[in-house]
């Protein structure tokens, strides 16, 4: 026999092997898909790809063509595995309620693989999760944060007027979803870490500021940072073994890799630069870093009283670090998008905003203002909450049950996938009366000047901030930031769009783009 007819032996044996493995995968793949308890509406999968070819990224996308078919739950299929879709309150009212059963996220392999779970966000144990998450919203929730940071909201403003008040007279033209999206960084990055991330004054001055290696670095960090976040759908959506070892995919997963390595590093650095500082007696600031690092010592007041309780470990001081500003960042950056964009297309309601900043906060439009003011802003909250309701940020979330659950009258196994569909639920037409009207007096009842008390399907299903134990640990952070910026906003400046229509595409999170406006002084303000 030659070795050419020995070779094309083995290579008929391989690829038969091969062959009869793949039919055994798929006839097992069919075989439990159509096998599958409680069958409900939802494209085939193929296998391998699930159902990816026909959803894509985002599955509203599918439902939104298919709503009848849909009803209130359906399934899809990322890979072999099985995800359900709840749409409505009706269903949605077990999964959101805070406890254990629906406390775990997706896994999330690659991240886990680079240690961010030591954070909050990816983190799936829950009483490691327990203790980071009281930490966080001790130190988020605290009046002294909350103040410092409307007082860093105001002086980040300013120093952009300061900018503008050359050309603001004629009216100035810019891409606001940028000036936002820049604008959240350096609040987020001075609230977390001290550190100045200049992102705003580049973008003023049309990147002309002269860049020093200080501005240069923080650019890097944030370009890091952008990357980062476009690269959640691809390693939700695409199985790991497609981003480990297929050609192509295999090379963005190491480029993302190394990115976060990269912001690893950065973030080490920031933290090792102050936890000196303090060491070598510094003053402790109302910042989150502090905060977690006081956690990290003896001083914590958790382990002072319980000696079962062991300091938080270097690791975790990163990825909490980590969580808060990515978490932050991105979110109150569109967020306040979408919301300039509902209130100059609502002239109505741009003049109850008006009505409230000239009772609350008087004729000067210079007058720094504080946290307590801002608490007494009922209307601009109702605006704010009829945005996030509208458009949500956060379009879905995902839990995984914990023990069997009864959820749309199925019982479920332990380990179902579940999908909450909160864009779909605060927008059903079933409990939101004139569902895509802008109408923030729903929001408003009695003690706050209204007349509306939300229906209990409202209350499930109003939760743009997400539902259950995993809800949002900076609500109140978000509240206080765009709360701060209407007002900064409306008391002093007319804002025009330039463009009919919002553009937006979902990518982890619904993200506003080419939101040109042109601002320009409001009759009797001045600079
Ligand atoms: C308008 C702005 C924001 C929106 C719409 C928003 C929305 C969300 C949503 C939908 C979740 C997932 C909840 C779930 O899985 O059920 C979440 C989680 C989280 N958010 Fe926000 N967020 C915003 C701003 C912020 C800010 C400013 C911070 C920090 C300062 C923050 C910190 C976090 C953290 C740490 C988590 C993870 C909580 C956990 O797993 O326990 N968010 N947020």
């Amino acid at each position: 026999m030659s070795l050419l007819s020995v070779l094309s032996s083995c290579l008929t044996d391989w690829t038969s092997l091969i062959l009869v493995l793949l039919i055994i995968y798929i006839s097992n793949f069919y075989y439990n898909y159509f096998m599958r308890p409680n069958p409900l509406p939802g494209p085939i999968p193929i296998p391998i790809l699930g159902t990816i070819h026909i959803i894509g990224m985002n599955p509203l996308t599918w439902y939104n063509k298919n709503k009848k078919k849909a009803g209130t739950i359906w399934e899809f299929y990322i890979g072999s595995q099985r995800n359900i879709v709840i749409n409505h309150a009706k269903h949605a009212e077990k999964l959101c309620k805070p406890t254990k059963s629906f406390f775990k996220r997706f896994p999330f392999p690659m991240f886990e693989r680079m240690g961010l779970n030591h954070g909050i966000f990816f983190n799936n144990d829950y009483n490691l999760w327990h203790r980071r998450r009281r930490l966080v919203i001790r130190a988020l929730m605290a009046t002294k944060f909350l103040r410092g940071l409307v007082l860093c909201i105001q002086n980040q403003f300013k120093a952009s007027e300061e900018r503008w008040k050359s050309k603001i007279k004629d009216g100035i033209e810019f891409d606001f979803s940028e000036w936002m999206r820049y604008f959240a960084t350096d609040i987020q990055t001075i609230q977390t870490t001290k550190q100045h991330s200049y992102c705003v004054a580049l973008f003023d001055t049309n990147k002309k500021l002269v860049q020093s290696e200080e501005i240069k670095k923080s650019l890097e960090f944030t370009n890091a940072t952008k990357k980062f976040f476009h690269s959640f759908g691809f390693f939700i959506y695409i199985p790991p073994f497609i981003w480990d070892y297929v050609p192509g995919f295999n090379l963005y997963s190491k480029s993302c890799e190394r990115n976060i390595n990269y912001l690893n590093d950065v973030v080490n650095n920031i933290i090792n630069k102050r936890k000196k500082e303090l060491e070598e007696g510094a003053e402790l600031d109302s910042d989150l870093l502090d905060h977690l690092l006081i956690a990290h010592t003896l001083k914590d007041p958790d382990s002072k009283n319980n000696d079962n309780v062991a300091p938080i470990t270097a690791k975790e001081v990163t990825a909490l670090t980590w969580d808060i500003l990515l978490a932050g960042t991105d979110s109150t950056g569109n967020a306040f998008s979408f919301l300039l964009y509902y209130i100059a297309k609502n002239p109505n309601v741009l003049a109850k905003i008006h009505k409230e900043i000239d009772e609350i906060f008087g004729p000067d439009s210079n007058i720094e203002f504080t946290l307590e003011k801002l608490d007494n802003c009922h209307y601009i909250e109702a605006t704010i909450k009829e945005s996030l309701r509208l458009i949500l940020l956060g379009p879905y979330t995902a839990k995984i049950s914990d023990g069997i659950q009864n959820i749309a009258g199925y019982n479920w196994p332990s380990g179902t996938r579940f999908w909450i569909d909160h864009q779909t639920l605060c927008n059903n037409p079933d409990y939101w009366e004139d569902n895509e009207t802008f109408n923030p007096d729903r929001f408003l009842n009695k003690n706050h000047g209204g007349s509306s008390e939300l229906s209990n399907f409202q209350k499930i299903s109003f939760t743009p901030f997400g539902c259950g134990l995993r809800s949002c640990a900076g609500k109140l952070v978000a509240m206080n930031v765009m709360k701060s910026l209407v007002v900064l906003f409306y008391r002093k400046y007319n804002i025009e769009l330039k463009n009919e229509n919002i553009k937006y595409h979902y990518s982890a999170l619904n993200q506003v783009y080419d939101l040109k406006i042109r601002i320009r002084l409001r009759d009797g303000s001045s600079l």
